[in-house]
């Protein structure tokens, strides 16, 4: 395989670590191909798995296949040879490892629709890659998938992972959770090169809440780089949303320290932070003052931090954990309320102390 190489990488491939390992997978699926679906093909292709990649647009697919090339979604990275692009789920052969890398709220549908397909429901272990919070029913993803892949184990990869910057071989790490340690090793060497390092946990449910959290605060910290609030609200608005996402992960059954690693303030970090993140650009071009509407139909990207919202707040609502933090970024997206009034209301609550 020919490898990019260039600024900001390093590793090229005549210096790479040895990685010829035994693999504990030999054949993998991507489901979902937009752009975080596209780079982890790219990554489990140099890996040295083979890789067949499955999304629903017959037209794209068919040019990925042609050309190896999603000019859609990552129009800079060129695909290996090895891999298979179609949008037939009849063509489908059994994967080993089937990674679910569709939008959140596209994860029920199709899962139902891939249920009975042995490529699918015959995997060694299924991952989700997405990050969400299903609306009103308040489900993790894991649980979802779990509801149509009663047998298979489940694992989450998460973390501050910007796939514009995965498809350029650029330094990064994650994190792989999942309840059977063995699992998670085995999910871990999959995702393993000299430039990806990918962490363990067995908080499944800690690093799914952390993943779907972070969307939110990146919308408010673009809205505030948006108003030009300054450098100090900014780091002020990330650590308190660090706080609430402790308070809400913990609540809802995940560990502390979760948040306090990749899945939790790296990726809470890397999304409020971030040019490639399209949650925080959404916020900025709000903070700037373009309406939502005119925002969402302006690029065909998922910002999942806009329904992420209504559902963490639904979930929120109904565990009765104060979050703050996110009811004002519910009112600016969902109630028309004003950026700057929303930003004020946040400085104006009753004083207390940090760790309250
Ligand atoms: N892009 C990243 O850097 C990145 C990194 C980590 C995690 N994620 C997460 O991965 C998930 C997917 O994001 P993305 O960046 O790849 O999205 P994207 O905006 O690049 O593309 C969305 C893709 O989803 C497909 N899609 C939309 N609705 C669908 C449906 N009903 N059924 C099947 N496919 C459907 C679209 O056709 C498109 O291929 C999100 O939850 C996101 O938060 C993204
Ligand atoms: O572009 P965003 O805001 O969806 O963020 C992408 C990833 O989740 C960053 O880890």
């Amino acid at each position: 395989m020919t490898l990019a190489v260039g600024p900001g990488l390093l590793f090229d491939s005549f210096d790479s670590p040895d990685m010829s390992s035994a693999l504990p997978y030999s054949n993998a699926l991507v489901i979902g191909a937009g752009s975080w679906g596209t780079a982890l093909t790219a990554v489990l292709a140099e890996r040295g798995l083979q890789v067949q990649f499955w999304g629903r647009d017959p037209a794209l697919m068919e040019e990925i296949q042609s050309t190896r090339r999603n000019s859609r979604y990552l129009p800079g990275l060129v695909l290996p040879e090895s891999i298979q692009a179609t949008a037939r789920m009849e063509d489908l052969r059994p994967a080993d490892l089937v990674v679910f890398v569709v939008p959140s709220k596209a994860v029920r549908e199709t899962a139902h629709s891939m249920a009975a397909l042995p490529a699918v429901k015959d995997a060694q272990v299924i991952i989700s890659c997405a990050k969400g919070i299903e609306l009103n029913s308040g489900k993790r993803l894991t649980q979802i998938l779990a509801e149509s892949f009663t047998q298979t184990p489940l694992a989450v990869l998460t973390g501050p992972n910007h796939a514009e910057e995965v498809s350029q071989r650029m330094a990064t790490a994650a994190v792989v959770a999942c309840e059977k340690e063995t699992v998670a090793l085995d999910v871990q060497a999959c995702f393993t090169l000299p430039w990806f390092r990918t962490y363990t946990s067995d908080d499944v449910t800690g690093v799914e809440w952390a993943g779907a959290m972070k969307n939110p605060y990146a919308i408010a910290a673009g809205i505030a780089l948006g108003l030009k609030l300054g450098d100090n609200a900014i780091a002020a608005l990330v650590t308190r949303a660090l706080a609430e996402m402790v308070r809400m992960g913990v609540a809802m059954g995940g560990r502390a320290e979760s948040f306090m690693g990749l899945g939790g303030v790296g990726d809470l970090m890397a999304t409020c932070y971030s040019e490639h993140s399209r949650n925080h650009r959404v916020g900025r071009l709000i903070g700037e003052g373009m309406p939502l509407q005119e925002i969402m139909s302006s690029t065909r990207m998922v910002a999942e931090g806009v329904p992420n919202t209504a559902s963490l707040h639904g979930a929120a609502k109904a565990k009765g954990v104060r979050t703050p933090l996110l009811d004002e970024i519910y009112a600016m997206l969902y109630e028309a309320k004003p950026a700057k009034e929303a930003m004020r209301a946040l400085l104006s609550r009753d004083p207390r102390a940090e760790t309250e």
